[in-house]
């Protein structure tokens, strides 16, 4: 089973704190995390802030969650396919017409900037999504773990790498689709009576045990005193299986 580095959720507000953070990640060269960057960098600082991680030789998840009409989002998907990063997500919701638009305009892009093809991951139902908000809010009837075995089965067929979903759902993924199929699983957290935004969490032992391929992690890194120090610790536990 393919295990990637942990992905590092670089969600912070200023530049500096971004930059301090890259170089401090950089300095370990033997286990160099994935750099995850989302709206917040993306918004603030544009395409030079995916440049500054590229330079500092990180491979990239650039995590702007797409998710519009095929045609918009084929488009979005060409600009970001010309960038040269790993990893893409857009929305399993958007349908299988939009998977597919993505996924052409994202081999578009690479394709015309020589850039390699990145992995195309669909967020499931968000990891901050439970029961209760599926069933009250949402009016979906299903189950999460139906839901996100729906997804996952839905952007597999339309030629997707993988989707993002908790680790608690892996087994239940696996069930469903091919054994190549990628599930990158976000709501990590070393402490599970820390009770934030995250529904659906899990330890980075646990993620491991349950078969997770990516995780994806930001406040316990960014937010630590030395988020070098609790990457490495993480890290440890994800692929190593050790605490
Ligand atoms: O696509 C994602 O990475 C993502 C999907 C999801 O369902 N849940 C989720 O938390 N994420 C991202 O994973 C990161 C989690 O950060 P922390 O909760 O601070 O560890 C954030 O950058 C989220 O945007």
């Amino acid at each position: 089973m393919e295990r990637f580095e942990p992905m590092v959720a670089i969600d912070v507000d200023t530049k500096q704190a971004a930059l301090k953070l890259f170089d401090e990640l950089a300095n370990d060269t033997d286990h160099t995390p994935i750099v995850k960057i989302g709206m917040e960098l993306y918004y603030a600082f544009g395409p030079g802030i995916v440049r500054e991680a590229k330079q500092r030789g990180f491979k990239i998840f650039l995590d702007l969650k797409l998710y519009d009409i095929p045609n918009t989002v084929k488009r979005a998907m060409t600009a970001i396919g010309k960038m040269g990063v790993s990893f893409v997500t857009t929305h399993a919701a958007g349908g299988s017409e939009m998977l597919q638009a993505a996924k052409t305009g994202l081999a578009e892009g690479a394709k015309a900037a020589g850039c390699p093809m990145p992995k195309l991951l669909a967020i499931t139902e968000l990891t901050s999504i439970d029961d209760r908000i599926l069933h009250e809010e949402q009016h979906v009837d299903f189950s999460l773990i139906e839901a996100v075995q729906n997804y996952a089965q839905l952007s597999e067929k339309n030629g997707l790498d993988g989707v993002v979903c908790s680790a608690q759902e892996v087994k239940a993924i696996r069930e469903v689709t091919g054994p190549d199929f990628l599930c990158v699983t976000p709501g990590i957290r070393p402490n599970l009576q820390v009770h934030d935004d995250q529904k659906r969490v899990v330890t980075p032992q646990q993620a491991r045990e349950l078969g997770s391929n990516g995780i994806v992690v930001g406040r316990p890194i960014t937010l630590a005193e030395d988020p070098v120090s609790a990457y490495q610790t993480i890290r440890q536990a994800f692929m190593e299986g050790e605490n």
